[in-house]
């Protein structure tokens, strides 16, 4: 497999609870981005819906048939990879917060619903929390995913880490005012973990709250290689995978580490 990928971020807008307008949206920005040659691209967390709450059972994607409909046909149509974000899924009653992931095929190579629900969101109030953790190969590489407010929990990046992911995705509804904190742990995690973090995050209001892109591709050295505004746009950048094993032999902290003594006291 190439060790160069070229990733394109969709930093979308998201029209409040109008899972058709979104959908269409997407497959514009995605077409757009296979245009501009892109291997791989990503989308937002909770793209057909957004933060919708008060009526997600309604518009929530049946066990994501829509958007697993949709994106496999597209990631055919244009020979790419994509990393659709995460959905509203509705299994069984209850509503998950799910990534699904597409290789050129149109094949799912992946799937997550996220772990962590965000209280300041009201997720624990609609939402179901997953119980695996999003590990799969795409391209020939371990990669992993996670889902916004998972980027707070260092121990889960770890866990990938440790079990070979060399990227991290990261699609997010992050708002204003924690621009801060969205920065910081995403060079934290890629620092840490010796692997790259690309992550999309959504644009616009609803509400109250506003979303402020900066989505971002962080290398293992903690080096910015993209970074959005804070409007709708579609961001390009190539990663070289090589740099991945070439850091973990240099700094070689997978060895170093005492897991013997992280134990809680
Ligand atoms: N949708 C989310 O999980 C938002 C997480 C967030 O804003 C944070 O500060 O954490």
């Amino acid at each position: 497999m190439s060790q160069q990928l070229r990733l394109a971020l969709l930093q979308m807008d998201i029209a409040f609870g109008e899972p058709d307008v979104n959908r269409a949206r997407a497959a514009d920005l995605i077409a757009e981005a296979a245009a501009n040659g892109a291997d791989l691209v990503v989308l937002p967390e909770m793209w057909n819906t957004g933060y919708s709450l008060d009526n997600i059972q309604e518009i929530a994607d049946h066990d994501g048939q829509e958007t697993i409909a949709l994106m496999s046909e597209l990631a055919q149509a244009y020979n790419l990879n994509i990393h659709a974000g995460s959905v509203a899924s509705l299994v069984d009653g209850k509503v998950y917060n799910s990534t699904y992931v597409f290789n050129r095929a149109g094949e799912i190579v992946g799937r997550y619903s996220k772990i962590h629900l965000f209280r300041l969101m009201d997720e624990e109030k609609y939402l179901e929390a997953g119980n695996e953790i999003g590990l799969f190969e795409l391209e020939g590489v371990q990669v992993g995913t996670m889902i916004c407010y998972d980027l707070r929990f260092p121990e889960l990046t770890r866990t990938m880490s440790l079990n070979g992911a060399q990227i991290v995705f990261l699609p997010a509804e992050w708002p204003h005012p924690r621009l801060n904190h969205w920065r910081h742990l995403q060079l934290a995690r890629a620092i840490e973990n010796q692997m790259f973090v690309v992550s999309t995050n959504r644009v616009g209001t609803a509400g109250e709250t506003a979303f402020f892109g900066h989505s971002m591709v962080v290398d293992p050295w903690g080096e910015v290689l993209v970074e959005g505004e804070e409007t709708e746009q579609i961001l390009y950048a190539t990663v070289d995978l090589s740099v991945v094993p070439e850091i973990r032999s240099r700094i070689p902290i997978f060895e170093d580490r005492r897991p013997d003594l992280y134990t809680k006291r």
